[in-house]
């Protein structure tokens, strides 16, 4: 990990150069920073398999899929290797440069089969979060597609590029701060980040979750889809998405995305869900991270003084529900 100072603070950046900007672990007390690095042992830009396999280099095994009819088509899928067949044929000679066409809407062959959320063509842009599909999830263009980062259709594939910082946070332990140089607000829309961690099948997810300690706390992030069920586990091996704390009141949400129509992995996206402030603290809520469904939920354990077995929710906010979302079906 690279450290600096600046303006005074100590500051590591947590992805270890790999993101576009720095995350800066701003030095908060050396307990929270051991404790961190107790568990937390891998910075990744996009989630994994167990083995370390990256996801852009698998396709789902039938193992992830919710039923057998689903399962064994799966398994034929995966035998066979089928390549994504949504590779966009939009890209166009203009005069010295290619153009992605994804820019005018109708022209780009994954635009007019899935759409595009985006507001414009710029990375910066926000996603349109009136105008998202009635189903999950949202499908950007393809990355296999040759136009490649001027796609304004592929927000979530940039990594992270808005400046965040780790430090510790009200509601206990460590959070993530949006931290700009300046006074400048984040627009509502803005991707922030995926939540990245290691993909786990439901009984790996189990395993995992009856072996860890009670004062590791949860990270475990569920996406239960129609088709399959993934546990995003950013515990040991995560992005900055891991620092992102449950709020009743929350200023972000998260979005399943999937990277092209093919047989890809679904990921979730981060993004502000209202205009966010410099300094505010990024949350979103476990119990309905996603605007759109209640497709994703993250479970919490029994923990600290709360009753029933629940633990206390600190997010501090006006309509706060008391006690941080439990999901017992792992
Ligand atoms: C995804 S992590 C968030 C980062 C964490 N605070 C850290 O220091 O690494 C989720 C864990 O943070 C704690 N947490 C998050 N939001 C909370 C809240 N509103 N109230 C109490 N604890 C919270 C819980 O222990 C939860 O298991």
């Amino acid at each position: 990990m690279v450290s600096r100072h600046v303006s005074g603070r100590h500051e590591a950046d947590l992805s270890s150069g790999t993101e576009p900007v720095p995350i800066p672990l701003v030095e908060t007390d050396r307990q929270s920073i051991e404790d961190l690095f107790r568990v937390f042992h891998n910075y990744v830009t996009d989630s994994v398999l167990p083995d370390g396999t990256p996801l852009s280099n698998s396709v789902p095994p039938y193992t992830y899929f919710n039923d057998d009819r689903q399962r064994q088509q799966q398994q034929q899928d995966s035998d066979d290797q089928p390549d994504d067949p949504y590779i966009c044929t939009c890209i166009e000679s203009s005069d010295s440069s290619w153009l992605c066409t994804a820019q005018d809407g109708d022209s780009c062959d994954c635009v007019a089969q899935f759409g595009n959320f985006y507001s414009a063509a710029q990375h910066e842009t926000p996603l349109n979060l009136k105008a998202l599909p009635p189903s999950l999830p949202l499908v950007e263009c393809s990355p296999s597609c040759p136009c490649a980062e001027r796609c304004s259709n592929r927000r979530t594939q940039l990594c992270v590029r808005i400046p965040i910082a780790i430090r510790l946070s009200p509601s206990g332990g460590l959070g993530a701060f949006y931290d700009p140089p300046n006074e400048t607000s984040l627009p509502s829309g803005t991707f922030l980040s995926l939540y990245a961690g290691e993909y786990l099948t439901t009984s790996q997810a189990r395993t995992r979750w009856s072996e860890t300690p009670r004062d590791q706390g949860n990270y475990t992030l569920s996406l239960r889809l129609p088709e399959m069920t993934v546990h995003i586990d950013p515990r040991h091996v995560g992005n900055v998405g891991r620092f992102l704390n449950h709020s009743c009141q929350p200023n972000c949400l998260i979005e399943v995305v999937r990277w092209g129509g093919g047989p890809g992995w679904p990921r979730a996206a981060i993004f502000a869900k209202r205009q966010v402030e410099p300094g505010e603290e990024l949350t979103f809520d476990y119990a309905n991270a996603s605007g759109a469904s209640q497709a994703i939920w993250p479970r919490e354990k029994a923990g600290e003084s709360g009753s029933e077995g629940r633990t206390r929710c600190r997010c501090g906010a006006k309509q706060c529900r008391g006690f941080m979302p439990f999901d017992e079906t792992l």
